[in-house]
């Protein structure tokens, strides 16, 4: 299937994610994933977790704000993610940042089988044990985009989606630089955040296709919703509102006319 075209079954399917997700992006995401056309659940307890995983269509893992008891929510859910099949999408915010938040990354990769990372470069690099400044939640990277992902999906041995102004994803095999996006992205709080619980939506609404594509599918759909908001704003916070907007009214043909992503082959080196 076209790439442009994947958001047409996520709106049929309406998926639903479960998020054990942040304190700061709460809202944003159940409104984003509302807006795309799937359904969004936080449930966190550890008591409930692995019932409402149960529930779910795809899972969406986000340590921005964690807490030990979240830690333990998250690989319960995991586990029974990964029982079901279903998706499992793990965003490592701010690892780097604390030696806790680096333990407990460490922790959920090693119990539970990710389909895919999305972080932006920092993380990315940190969890792949290369050098990169993580301060808080932010990434000032050092090295590009394609040979962070490249190095993560060999040490980390899953796919990955590393984030910036182009957004590389690669399982080792095939590799997308998808360049699609705006820069009021990163003016607002949570567009990384949201976007994992995004590619969850795609990743459970294409089970028969490669996870890379359907991630690329999910991220240029993303980017170019945001290239139609920065259109209707004046600013992050008139730009929030006309993304919500776009994520909803984006079509297939928006997409097609706008999609800029290249492939490419890896060789077995
Ligand atoms: N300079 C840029 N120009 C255009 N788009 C960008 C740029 N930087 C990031 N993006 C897009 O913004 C979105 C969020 O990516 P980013 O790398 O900023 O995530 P993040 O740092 O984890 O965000 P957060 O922690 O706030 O959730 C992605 O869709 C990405 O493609
Ligand atoms: C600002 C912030 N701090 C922890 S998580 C988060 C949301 C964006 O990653
Ligand atoms: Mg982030």
């Amino acid at each position: 299937m076209k790439i442009p075209m994947m958001i047409d079954a996520v709106r049929n399917k309406n998926p639903l994610i479960h998020n054990i997700t942040n304190q700061v992006v709460v809202n944003f995401t159940a409104n984003g994933l509302y807006a795309l056309g799937a359904s969004p659940v936080m449930a966190n307890a550890v008591e409930e977790t692995a019932d409402m995983a149960r529930n779910a269509d795809a899972l969406l893992l986000n340590i921005g704000t964690l807490t030990s008891d979240q830690v333990e929510a998250m690989i319960e859910a995991g586990k029974v993610a990964n029982e079901k099949g279903i998706p499992v999408v793990f965003d490592p915010v701010g690892v780097g940042a604390t030696p806790y938040r680096n333990q407990v990354a460490a922790k959920i990769l090693e119990e539970v089988n990710v389909s895919i990372v999305r972080g932006n470069a920092g993380e990315v690099s940190q969890l792949a044990g290369l050098e990169a400044e993580v301060r808080g939640v932010d990434a000032s990277g050092i090295t590009e985009g394609k040979a962070i992902a490249r190095h993560a999906v060999e040490a980390l041995g899953v796919p990955v989606l590393v984030t910036g102004k182009t957004d590389v994803i690669t399982d080792g095999k095939q590799l997308f630089e998808a360049s699609n996006g705006s820069s009021l992205l990163t003016k607002v709080t949570g567009t990384g955040c949201l976007l994992g619980s995004v590619v969850a939506a795609f990743l459970a609404s294409h089970p028969d296709e490669a996870v890379v594509k359907a991630a690329t599918a999910a991220v240029t759909f993303y980017n170019v919703a945001a290239e139609q908001a920065t259109e209707h704003a004046n600013g992050p916070g008139s730009f929030q509102m006309a993304f919500l907007d776009a994520l909803a009214e984006t079509t297939n043909r928006t997409v097609s006319a706008n999609v800029n992503i290249k492939h490419h082959i890896l060789s077995e080196e």
